[in-house]
């Protein structure tokens, strides 16, 4: 029986040396002030914001957004609304890990000036690092493969196409610092959970109607897809496939891209990275850019959107969610999210039991809702008692952690 989601369960903290989250306070952050500040030659009042922000990664304190620092003057209050009144001035360790996270992206783009005004204004810090990503041979060579594609059978096509988003998910930048490489060779049988057929179910083939939680056939509307995408480059190009894919089979009519208002994460996708990712589609040539084209002309007329809201770069879960994103998810047919972050969002960022239901977890959801992730932190739920013990007795100690096992979860 699986457990069922307690508000008991911990919040997670930085705060204990040795743990995977205190790692990343302790040594990721610093690494990645370290890669900023050698991507541009910026001057001498970012290189000090910047050295000052090194040096409160390792004792520092959480500071309130400086007023007027963004161009629309309402960060400020956002941030006072998302918590910032209970946490300034305590320590990073001691405020929830998801916060603390978010509140680091934060105070970087403070330090290289990126919501100005002055010349580093909208320079995206981690922009070279995201293009060389997309221009790596790599990325290339799972672009040509596309075009083998062609002939598998249908269902093998968008099984692959699924899984190249889902691993896709493994290409993270800032995970990249510290994991070195994305290997893809351990990829087999690394999924916990695969409940990719309810996935299919809401999403079939156009003509065919979806089927509602008890099997029943649900009343033909158009279909909308959510996808709430996580990083640029080698995620996000599988997921613009992905996307193309569906809408040419017509299992969707329209969709909806979710990405990032600013740099977050280091590689999470923002609007400049999906025209980034467009032209490499256009570029790759074959089938690539016949998918990229499509999708280019689905944007052009309306059929797919894309959004930056403020409360993607929000540091809470998504069960704070505000009310406009929820009347979205609510009316989407299924709300796909992508990665590790935006799982953490959605189930909470909490010590959960593995085997926790993740229909529970989600149960506040307004819709349909899918994570498609690979495992880059210690939660997770919706495990089998079987999976989580033979987990366990792997011997791999970092299977939450690592990125060599991923799950696709599905609440109808
Ligand atoms: O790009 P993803 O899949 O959201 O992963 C980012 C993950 O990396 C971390 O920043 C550090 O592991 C996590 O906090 C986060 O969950």
């Amino acid at each position: 029986m699986p457990a069922t989601p307690a508000e008991s369960a911990p919040v997670i903290l930085g705060d204990e040396p040795g743990s995977f989250p205190h790692g990343v306070l302790a040594e990721r952050h610093p690494a990645i002030v370290r890669q900023v500040r050698a991507a541009f030659p910026y001057g001498p009042e970012v290189r000090d914001a910047l050295d000052a922000l090194l040096a409160s990664c390792a004792d520092g304190v959480v500071e309130p957004v400086p007023a007027g620092a963004d161009p629309t003057g309402r960060d400020r209050e956002r941030w006072a609304g998302w918590g910032m009144d209970a946490y300034a001035g305590r320590s990073w360790y001691d405020v929830p890990w998801l916060w603390a996270e978010s509140h680091f992206y934060r105070r970087l783009l403070d330090a290289v000036g990126y919501f100005g005004p002055g010349v580093w204004q909208g320079v995206d810090p981690f922009r070279p690092a995201k293009l060389a990503e997309l221009d790596a041979p790599e990325t290339g060579e799972e672009l040509a493969a596309l075009d083998t594609l062609a002939d598998l059978p249908a269902e093998e096509r968008i099984r692959a196409l699924l899984h190249g988003s889902l691993w896709g998910n493994r290409a993270d930048l800032g995970f990249r610092l510290s994991e070195g490489g994305t290997g893809t060779r351990e990829q087999v049988d690394a999924l916990v959970a695969d409940d990719s057929d309810a996935l299919w179910s809401l999403l079939p083939p156009a003509g065919t109607g979806p089927t509602g939680a008890t099997g029943a056939a649900t009343p033909a509307r158009p279909r909308t897809l959510c996808l709430v995408a996580d990083n640029a480059g080698r995620e996000l190009v599988p997921d613009l496939l992905l996307v193309s894919h569906l809408l040419a089979e017509g299992r969707v009519d329209r969709a909806v891209l979710h990405l990032k208002p600013y740099p977050y994460y280091v590689s999470d996708a923002t609007p400049a990275d999906l025209l980034d990712a467009l032209r490499r589609l256009a570029a790759a040539g074959g089938t690539a850019a016949a998918y990229g084209e499509r999708l280019w002309n689905a944007l052009a007329d309306g059929r797919v959107t894309v959004r930056a809201h403020p409360f993607s770069c929000a540091p809470l879960p998504y069960a704070e969610m505000p009310d406009d994103l929820r009347a979205e998810f609510a009316a989407a047919t299924v709300t796909v999210l992508k990665g590790d972050l935006n799982y953490r969002r959605l189930v909470g960022d909490r010590w959960w039991p593995p085997t926790t239901s993740f229909a529970d977890a989600t149960g506040y959801f307004p819709g349909p809702v899918a994570a498609l992730r690979t495992l880059k932190s210690d939660v997770v739920t919706g495990l089998t008692a079987g999976t989580e013990a033979a987990l366990e007795a792997s011997g791999e100690r970092r299977w939450r952690t690592s990125g060599t096992h991923a799950l696709i979860q599905v609440r109808r």
